[in-house]
């Protein structure tokens, strides 16, 4: 089918409301093969949260940040390093990677292949309609032949505390999109957001920087170490870090709206529970996610506004009849990852074409199998890897588990990297199956480990068969190997 952008359209065979990346793939996978038409529906901009506010923006920034402390701690370029980081050209780079908040390059994507835009907010208004509003007033009628994919996102939650909201704290927008690096920062929360924007803060010279974080450690989601470990390289680094720490009250008397990224007023204080006082420049709240589900029509087609949307292995939306709703991405909280919702969109794009065809789709067309094995990496310093389930949720399942741990600085392939190398690995075992479950690897430069545990995990590849794989040397993935020896060792003392 040809792009069209023609402004009297009203019909297509799917209608995506949500134009993140997770949206651009369903659209691309329901039509491609199937001569099905999409349009996506987009109020801001087309790409979604990961490539402007997100992922990228912070990748980016992180990135100049690890490579500086690595060369800070390897004789020979340690004292290059010394000089603090080119903070303009950071940002810089940074506006390059979010096309300066300019989506062109991806309209120029959906039309070249063939996909259909049209901008505004989308509401459902019943079966297979949605009224899109413009940022004019104007408003228009869409209907779907086949098919609606919601993949609306999430947005930052912020808590209820006494005078946080008035305080107009910077949220991921701000922090990721940040123009000015201020002297003393407070961050609420301690997931992946909280770590990930304290490692560039401070990497980008924030002089006073603090973190409150509910509960004992932080990234709660994780094998225990690997909070332990990033803990210990922030306060290394001079982070003052509040566990149990909960947030009283916040006080700016002239809190203003300055715009993205720039400080939101005068001195803010953050008064905790113990009555400990922290005055900061700017606050950032990094408590978690809302899903954008409380304005966009729910109701119209029997379900409730606010929550995440249940859906099944399909992705289609339960409790909605007529295998026509769908929904992928944060808005259906099962993982709250780009890629999981690109992979989702990837089934839900041919479970669609498939029944646009008339038949039911294949069992393989299922996001079970991915979901089991769900990847993530947190880009701190140590990078935080995991694929799979922790002990604790193995344990939850009703696994029977057994596991296995070792200190990744023993390793000759982390030892040429740097001199101080901090890191620890875990395999979590089904042991009736002897295959993996669960793997953590927490270290500088373990990000392209994890992959080689989902394949693991997907295939179900058994450890005897797992043996055979070998790691060259001297590399991080030496990891596998001293993680089969250790395990051997412990599984023959224990049988002697
Ligand atoms: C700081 C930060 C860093 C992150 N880093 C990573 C990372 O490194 N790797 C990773 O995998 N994940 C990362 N994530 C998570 C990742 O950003 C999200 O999982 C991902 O963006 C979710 O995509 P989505 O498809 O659900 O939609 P979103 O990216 O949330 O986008 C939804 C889109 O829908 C539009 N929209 C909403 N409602 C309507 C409506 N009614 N009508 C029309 N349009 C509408 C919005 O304008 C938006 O463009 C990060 C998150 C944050 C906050
Ligand atoms: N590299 C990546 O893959 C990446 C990076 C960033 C974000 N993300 C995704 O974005 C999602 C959201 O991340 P997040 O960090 O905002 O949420 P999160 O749910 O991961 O963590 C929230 C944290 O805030 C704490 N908290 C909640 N309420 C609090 C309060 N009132 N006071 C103090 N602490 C409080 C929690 O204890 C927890 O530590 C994550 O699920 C993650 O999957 C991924």
């Amino acid at each position: 089918m040809a792009a069209s952008v023609d402004p009297d359209r009203t019909e297509w065979d799917v209608i995506v409301l949500g134009g993140a990346a997770a949206g651009e793939n369903a659209a691309q996978y329901a039509t491609q093969f199937s001569g099905l038409s999409a349009v996506l529906v987009e109020a801001a901009l087309l790409g979604g949260e990961c490539s402007y506010w997100a992922c990228m923006p912070s990748k980016g920034l992180l990135r100049p940040v690890e490579l500086r402390d690595a060369a800070l701690h390897l004789p020979g370029t340690a004292k290059l390093a010394e000089a603090p980081l080119d903070v303009g050209e950071v940002l810089a780079r940074r506006d390059a990677i979010v096309h300066d908040l300019d989506d062109t390059s991806q309209i120029d994507w959906a039309l070249g292949a063939g996909i259909d835009v049209v901008r505004g907010y989308g509401r459902l208004t019943g079966e297979r309609t949605i009224t899109v509003t413009g940022r004019d007033g104007a408003t228009r009628d869409l209907t779907a032949r086949h098919a609606v994919v919601i993949d609306t996102g999430s947005s930052a939650a912020i808590p209820d505390t006494p005078g946080l909201r008035d305080a107009l704290p910077w949220t991921s927008h701000d922090v990721t999109n940040l123009h000015e690096v201020p002297r003393r920062v407070v961050i609420i929360g301690g997931g992946v957001v909280a770590c990930e924007a304290a490692t560039w803060l401070r990497g980008l010279g924030v002089a006073e920087l603090s973190v409150v974080y509910r509960g004992e450690r932080l990234l709660p989601r994780q094998e225990p170490f690997a909070g332990e470990l990033v803990a210990d390289k922030l306060r290394a680094d001079g982070v003052r870090l509040y566990a149990n720490g909960d947030v009283a009250s916040v006080e700016r008397p002239d809190a203003r709206d300055t715009g993205v990224g720039l400080p939101h007023g005068g001195e803010v204080r953050v008064t905790l529970g113990d009555g400990t006082v922290l005055v900061a420049d700017e606050l950032v709240v990094a408590t978690g996610r809302t899903p954008n589900t409380g304005d966009i029509g729910l109701d119209a087609v029997g379900l409730s506004a606010g929550g995440y949307l249940g859906v099944d292995d399909r992705q289609q939306v339960t409790g909605v009849d007529g295998q026509w709703l769908y929904a992928i991405g944060d808005v259906c909280g099962k993982a709250l990852l780009t890629h999981m919702g690109k992979y989702q969109a990837r089934i839900v794009g041919e479970v669609i074409a498939a029944r646009a065809e008339g038949r039911e789709p294949d069992d393989g067309l299922s996001t079970a199998t991915g979901h089991a094995a769900t990847p993530q990496v947190t880009f701190t310093n140590p990078e935080v890897g995991s694929a799979g389930l922790t002990e604790r949720q193995a344990r939850d399942a009703g696994i029977d588990v057994e596991t296995v741990e070792y200190d990744m600085a023993a390793l000759a392939g982390t030892y040429v990297q740097r001199e101080d190398y901090a890191g620890r690995a875990k395999l979590v075992l089904d042991r009736a199956k002897d295959t993996i479950v669960g793997a953590t690897f927490v270290g500088p430069g373990i990000a392209e480990l994890v992959h080689s545990a989902t394949v693991a995990i997907v295939g179900k590849v058994p450890l005897s068969a797992l043996w055979h794989a070998v790691p060259s040397y001297p590399t991080v993935s030496e990891t596998w190997l001293r993680l089969h020896e250790t395990l051997n060792a412990a599984r023959r003392s224990a049988g002697a």
